[in-house]
């Protein structure tokens, strides 16, 4: 799809190349000290929202110098053999990173799969571990959906503080983590979910309006307050006029941008900052192994060697 030139449109691209160009720089500083990243995604099953993501982390991977590998598992897998598929990957010094895919099939638990990644491997901050740090201020590694939401949000200039900022959807991956990190930056929040009396009423009321729910054209132009930033996560496949597959989010974007200041195209928006994030996300992974391979080995073997 090509967008007309307006400036209401928050495109993703630029921000996602600043970070990978920042990545790579770190990538190749990374292998040149013997460290050499390398990021694995984890499978199961088949959902087109994965597919679409894991084809544009291969690529972008890629560009930036990271190794990526897939592995995929059947629907059909157990929740013991995947557990143990994930142990070897903690065990295995080459992997910095592991990323697992959801939706899981319903007899998985994600959350069991989540807690099993190494807290020093989970590149999407997803580990119980992990997730407290948005909560406690420390934003360096935060889930990628939220942190790329955020960043598209800073594009447009708005002051975060005493920002009334609403969400639709409180999933623990999108929602929830979009939720601490605005708070953390002074940003008055509230969230919305499907038991939410009225999300209309909410939604009307927000200067920023982030939509992770999974519907296409759920938010409408009589939902939106004229001049707001409406940032939609939603990545929906729907079969287009012309007979084939596409991607739309979850906004009613042909009506809401006359309405809004600032919208976010689906695809163009989110989507892209979310893979560079996850790869930015690799790199924090990665240095803060090795700064524990140095504390546990380094200073003994540089003084050995003295
Ligand atoms: N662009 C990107 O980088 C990413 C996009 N996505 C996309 O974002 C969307 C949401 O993903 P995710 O958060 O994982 O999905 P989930 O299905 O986990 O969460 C959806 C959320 O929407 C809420 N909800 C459902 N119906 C309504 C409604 N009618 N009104 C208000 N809230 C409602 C649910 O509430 P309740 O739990 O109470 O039912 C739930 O909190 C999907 O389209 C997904 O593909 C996801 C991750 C990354
Ligand atoms: N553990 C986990 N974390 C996720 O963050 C997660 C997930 N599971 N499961 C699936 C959803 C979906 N998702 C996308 C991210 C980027 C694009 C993306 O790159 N989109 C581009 C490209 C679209 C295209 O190539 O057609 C765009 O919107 O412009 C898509 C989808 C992350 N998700």
């Amino acid at each position: 799809m090509s967008l007309p030139d307006d400036s209401r449109y928050l495109r993703g691209g630029p921000v996602a190349q600043r970070i990978i160009v920042a990545v790579r720089e770190d990538a190749k500083i990374a292998k040149a000290e013997g460290f050499p990243p390398k990021l694995i995604s984890i499978t199961v099953g088949d959902t087109d929202a994965v597919d679409v993501y894991v084809r544009n982390q291969r690529a972008k991977a890629q560009l930036a110098g990271i190794d990526f590998e897939e592995r995929r598992f059947p629907a059909t897998i157990t929740s013991g053999e995947l557990e143990a598929a994930i142990h070897g990957l903690n065990a295995d010094p080459r992997v910095t990173g592991i990323i697992i895919q959801r939706p899981v099939p319903a007899h998985i638990s994600v959350k069991t799969l989540q807690a099993a990644v190494h807290p020093l491997k989970d590149v999407e901050g997803m580990h119980p571990a992990s997730i407290g740090n948005i909560v406690y201020n420390q934003l360096d590694l935060a889930p990628c959906t939220a942190a790329a939401s955020v960043e598209l949000l800073r594009e447009t200039g708005l002051d975060l503080k005493g920002l009334e900022v609403v969400i639709v959807g409180h999933s623990e991956i999108v929602g929830k983590p979009i939720a601490f990190l605005l708070m953390s930056e002074g940003a008055t929040v509230t969230v919305c979910h499907h038991m939410t009396r009225s999300v209309a009423a909410h939604a009307r009321r927000a200067d920023a309006l982030f939509v992770a729910v999974g519907k296409p054209r759920l938010i409408k132009a009589d939902m939106v307050k004229p001049g707001a930033a409406v940032i939609d996560i939603g990545i929906n496949s729907e079969i287009g006029p012309d007979g084939t597959s596409r991607i739309v989010g979850d906004v009613d974007t042909d009506s809401v941008k006359d309405v809004a200041s600032w919208i976010t195209p689906v695809p163009g928006g989110v989507g892209p900052i979310t893979v560079a994030i996850l790869l930015r996300n690799t790199m924090v992974a990665l240095s803060r192994q090795h700064a524990l391979y140095e504390s546990t080995y380094g200073t003994a073997d540089r003084l050995a060697a003295e």
